[in-house]
């Protein structure tokens, strides 16, 4: 190791106090025979890498579009266009370019020029439908997907929260699960105050993120700064941003492309892509990468493009936005394609034959020993994504669902007026029923009416939460943050206090308002069959939603679903009267079981039904559960079936989460 490296080590290592070093040090001479600044990496025990400063460079970039998978169809009934092989589409062509530590740079170009399709395929994404090829390398390293996340942080152009947390929750939440395991639980607290202050996050660290159309929160640009912070709190050396100003005023983009300003100046290396910036946020960018169909148009200095564009006799007017003039001068218009088309291919040609072309192809020495450890710390993240113990995980997913109870309205606050309001309205309909012929009709009718309350309290809030949180879980599930046990198992017990009180409150109400049997004990086993309903109502709900493909489906297909067992909950229809061919479903009914116990419970014992003389009536308790088809001694085993429900429709769903989630991959 030379003299200089080992110096820069020292200086690194207080750099990197959090991380551990285990050896894998390492120093390479420079790019391009400028000065020799030594880079290290370190690589921790628990399989994370962090080099010093990155350099990533892509050469010769050529994307095709696969051809499509032709759809069969018979000869007669294809045109000739179908029958015609197609020209594979080609993307991207021989596109090069550099991204140094210390710089942002802009990837631009007008609608349709390569820019998306190079970002992916520079953060290894959506890449399935194109042939590739070309190399790209991380200091001179070829590196593949994982290698790549391993070192890099890529920030999606669409920001997504659980809108009830604040930025501090929400930090804290990402800081438990993303950060290393070397990390204590003080440092990473330290670390999100850190960041909070570094994004200018400080004044709205405690403000509700918000969600569109139903709670304000932050401002866009806010969340933007979120997002990025969510990324810095791993510290990592090379930050690839989607479009981070999409959807933001100009004074706001500028304030986001400074923040990421002073995260460059740090000495992080930043790619971003961005859409016609106004001349403040263009004037902060270090590096510029043109693109015209595919090509590279200008890759160079942002500063130095006015000159460059002027010398092959495109000036920019003095009083116009240089992002604009570049864009406008390579965009293919409508009308005028063949035009635009040869302009455009003019340019490129010329860039291709520039000096500023040549220095793009930079060149890197060997580097065995990075090349060596991030192998092994990728195939340590392959073998396991995730930095924190399945317990950690546990606890810290069971922290946000809390929260989300706490604070989502739609989980609490939304359902406990729901179930005041309703257990009144049937308690009032039902008001003080008696012991006699018309009481057993009524209270049969009431028990009926509490079941379905039960059920569809508990599995519409359930599908709301689930849908709008969905995005939220794939993306930190595909970042590594959890598994789906530890998310699905965590949120079940967080919601459990909700679907335990709830009912309680429900049945507390309706039960002594209607008269029902007034025991205590009676009243208790009550509550518990209510309890056990809405439990089996809210993982019916999980169930839905998760085998079901969208929000739109599960509201569709929910109540067709439920029919059936509504259906065959002994009300509409005698418990012995189901056709043969429906006796499946009866087993499957909760709305059974739920009836078959709270008329148990209702009718076991009872003697004194009033009966008016001269009329045939039903006397006690037993005829009435006889008229109905419900035996005493089924009371253990309804309640033992409505247990067995939960539990089974809980693992449906688990693995409906996990199919969605696969379905993803
Ligand atoms: N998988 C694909 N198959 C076929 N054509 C594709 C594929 N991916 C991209 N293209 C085409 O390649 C061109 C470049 O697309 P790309 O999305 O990269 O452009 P862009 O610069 O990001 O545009 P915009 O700013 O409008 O998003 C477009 O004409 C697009 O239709």
């Amino acid at each position: 190791m030379s003299l200089k490296s080992q110096t820069n080590q020292s200086q690194a290592a207080d750099d990197n106090s959090g991380y551990e070093n285990q050896g894998f040090v390492s120093s390479q001479s420079d790019v391009n025979n400028s000065s020799t600044s030594a880079r290290r990496f370190t690589a921790t025990r628990s399989g994370s890498i962090h080099l010093n400063q990155v350099y990533y460079t892509w050469n010769d970039i050529n994307a095709v579009a696969k051809p499509e998978k032709k759809s069969f169809k018979l000869p007669c009934f294809g045109s000739k266009d179908d029958i015609a092989p197609k020209e594979p589409k080609q993307i991207l062509k021989n596109v090069s370019g550099i991204a140094r530590p210390g710089e942002i740079l802009a990837i631009m170009g007008a609608s349709g020029a390569g820019k998306t399709s190079l970002l992916n395929i520079l953060t290894f994404r959506n890449t399935s439908s194109l042939n590739i090829s070309g190399n790209r390398m991380v200091n001179g390293v070829p590196i593949d997907a994982v290698q790549l996340t391993l070192i890099s942080a890529y920030i999606q152009q669409d920001d997504i929260f659980i809108g009830t947390l604040t930025p501090r929750e929400h930090l804290r939440f990402q800081a438990l699960l993303r950060m290393d395991k070397e990390f204590s639980y003080k440092e990473r607290m330290k670390k999100v105050e850190e960041v909070i202050k570094e994004m200018g996050l400080t004044g709205c660290a405690d403000t509700i993120i918000g969600i569109p159309g139903r709670i304000k929160g932050l401002s866009g640009g806010q969340q933007k700064r979120l997002s990025v912070a969510s990324e810095v709190l791993t510290d990592p050396q090379l930050l690839i941003c989607d479009e981070p100003t999409t959807g933001l005023d100009s004074f706001m983009a500028a304030n986001l492309v400074k923040t990421l300003k002073t995260l460059a100046n740090k000495g992080k290396t930043i790619i971003c892509t961005i859409h016609q910036p106004a001349s403040d946020t263009f004037a902060l960018f270090d590096k510029l990468l043109l693109m015209s169909e595919g090509r590279v148009a200008y890759y160079g200095d942002a500063k130095k493009a006015p000159t460059y564009f002027s010398s092959i006799g495109y000036p920019c007017p003095e009083t116009y936005n240089p992002a604009d003039f570049y864009i406008h001068t390579l965009a293919i218009r409508v009308g005028s394609a063949e035009e635009c088309l040869q302009r455009s291919r003019a340019i490129c040609d010329k860039f291709d034959e520039s000096d500023e072309s040549k220095a793009i192809k930079v060149s890197f020495s060997k580097d065995d020993e990075l090349s060596k450890a991030l192998k092994e710390v990728a195939k340590k993240r392959k073998k396991s994504p995730y930095k924190a113990s399945w317990f950690a995980q546990f606890r810290a997913c069971f922290w946000r669902s809390s929260i989300v109870v706490r604070k989502d309205p739609l989980v609490l606050k939304v359902q406990l007026i729901q179930t005041i309001f309703l257990s009144l309205v049937i308690g009032l309909i039902y008001f003080g029923q008696d012991n006699d012929q018309e009481g057993i009709q009524n209270i049969s009718g009431c028990i009926f009416m509490i079941i379905a309350n039960l059920t569809f309290s508990s599995i519409f809030p359930v599908t709301n939460v689930f849908w709008s949180e969905l995005p939220v879980f794939m993306r930190e599930h595909f970042n590594g943050m959890y598994r789906t046990d530890t998310y699905y198992l965590a949120k079940t017990f967080a919601e459990l206090p909700v679907y335990l009180i709830l009912p309680a409150i429900f049945i507390s109400i309706t039960y002594w308002m209607i008269g029902l049997n007034d025991d205590i004990d009676r009243f208790l086993i009550a509550v518990g069959t209510a309890v056990l309903v809405a439990n089996v109502g809210s993982s019916f709900g999980y169930m839905a939603s998760t085998v079901t493909p969208s929000f739109e489906a599960t509201m569709a297909l929910a109540p067709v679903m439920i029919t059936p067992f509504m259906l065959f909950g002994g009300s509409f229809m005698n418990k012995d009267s189901i056709p043969v061919y429906f006796i499946w479903l009866k087993y499957l009914s909760w709305f059974l079981y739920g009836n078959e116990a709270l008329s148990i419970n209702q009718w076991k014992g009872i003697t004194n039904i009033t009966c008016e003389v001269g009329s045939t009536c039903i006397e006690n308790g037993e005829q009435v559960l006889e008229s109905l088809s419900f035996k005493e001694e089924n009371f253990g085993m309804s309640l033992a079936c409505l247990g067995a429900l939960i539990v089974a429709t809980r693992l449906i769903s688990y693995a409906g989460l996990v199919m969605k989630s696969r379905r993803r991959k």
